[in-house]
């Protein structure tokens, strides 16, 4: 029987994994679900974010849905003790370095977006990001007095091996990747684009690779984003994108993600804990839904029961859109339309 651990966190978190969790549960009945504590929550309830036992549950388990971390309460913590470092050693522990990032505007959802239907029309990217490096990890960091550093760095295996993930995912699509840095000022950009060419020239002369940087590509990525297939980029700017990129199909609630290494891999939305709207009721729940999808395809390998997910969301889009997408719908109203669409057979979107 399949393990999935279940990590709700904090702020909407709870909210949105609480509807996941229904979801999974409709699909996928012989899943066992353990629920732990990570980020804010495991701090108050442990002294720390990442709390032993959750790392020894997750890297035992076949997949990890993952709600969301942090809050203004924790801001004041010691940086280690923060629920975002909680979340960085959660993807080291499962050694997580892909983080894929689909944004996709549904046929029919046009709407949703903020941009002209003629522009999000057909939109369809998918964002690879390295996850495990650059500034967010290098332990050469820190803050003495009026000073503080961080460090990008990033070695040729590190780059390597997400560069084969994106022409690995470009093979499956469209067969194009925009590599994306900033080669005319950081030498580890200079040492990302030489390592990304080598992999293209080596095996995937088939795929076509174009290098970007960084600043003009966030500009054509809202004003001209059907131009990109994969985009393939490093932690930080990967962040950045795919939160700017979530403009596209219309909400950050609208955008899951799957993070992958030769372990059970992290299922997650892009979404932080959204203090604003915590407590109300009122989150959108299809990214984290999505998520579930993606953690079926990638996670456990089901693919079916993923397209029924991915169909039933875009159903109770259209049904009951939540108030980031311009509804009223509740959380739990979003939810138990999925629920309903899934219990139709022949769900399509
Ligand atoms: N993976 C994670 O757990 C992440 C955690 N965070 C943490 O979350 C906290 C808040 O960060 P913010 O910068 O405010 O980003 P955020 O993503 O939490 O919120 C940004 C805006 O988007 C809205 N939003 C986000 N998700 C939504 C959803 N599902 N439905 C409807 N509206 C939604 C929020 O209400 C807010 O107006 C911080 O403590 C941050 O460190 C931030 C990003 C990722
Ligand atoms: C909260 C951070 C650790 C990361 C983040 O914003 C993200 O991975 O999207
Ligand atoms: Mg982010």
């Amino acid at each position: 029987m399949p393990k999935v651990v279940a990590l709700p966190g904090d702020g909407i978190g709870k909210e949105v994994t609480d509807a996941a969790v229904a979801v999974l549960k409709e699909v996928a009945p012989d899943v066992t679900i353990q629920e732990l504590l990570i980020g804010g929550a495991a701090v108050d309830a442990a002294g720390v974010p990442f709390p032993g036992e959750v790392e020894a549950a997750v890297t035992t388990a076949d997949a990890v849905l993952l709600g969301t971390v942090g809050g203004p309460r924790y801001d004041t913590l010691p940086r280690e003790l923060r629920p975002e470092r909680g979340l960085l050693a959660l993807r080291k522990a499962l050694g997580v370095y892909a983080n894929i990032r689909p944004v996709r505007v549904v046929p029919g959802l046009e709407h949703l977006s903020p941009l002209r239907p003629e522009k999000a029309r057909g939109v369809d990217v998918l964002i690879v990001r390295e996850l495990l490096g650059g500034l967010y990890f290098d332990s050469n960091r820190g803050r003495s007095g009026e000073r503080a550093h961080n460090t990008m760095s990033y070695t040729v295996p590190e780059i390597d091996r997400i560069a084969r993930i994106a022409f690995w995912a470009a093979e499956q699509r469209r067969g194009h990747v925009t590599s994306v840095d900033k080669a005319n000022v950081l030498e580890v950009s200079e040492l990302w684009r030489e390592t990304v060419t080598k992999v293209h020239e080596e095996k995937y002369r088939h795929v076509t690779l174009r290098h970007e940087l960084v600043d003009s590509a966030a500009m054509l990525l809202v004003s001209n984003p059907t131009r990109y297939d994969v985009i393939l980029t490093e932690n930080l700017f990967g962040d950045i994108l795919s939160d700017l990129a979530a403009v596209l199909p219309g909400s950050l609630g609208l955008m899951p993600s799957a993070s992958l290494g030769d372990g059970p891999g992290l299922f997650e939305p892009i979404h932080g804990s959204a203090p604003d709207i915590a407590g109300q009721g009122v989150a959108n729940p299809a990214a984290a839904i999505l998520s579930v999808g993606m953690l079926l395809r990638h996670g456990l390998k089901r693919s079916g029961a993923a397209n029924n997910v991915d169909a039933a969301v875009s159903l109770a889009l259209r049904s009951h859109p939540t108030r980031d997408i311009g509804g009223t719908a509740s959380t739990q109203a979003f939810a138990d339309a999925v629920l309903q669409a899934l219990s139709t057979t022949n769900v399509s979107a």
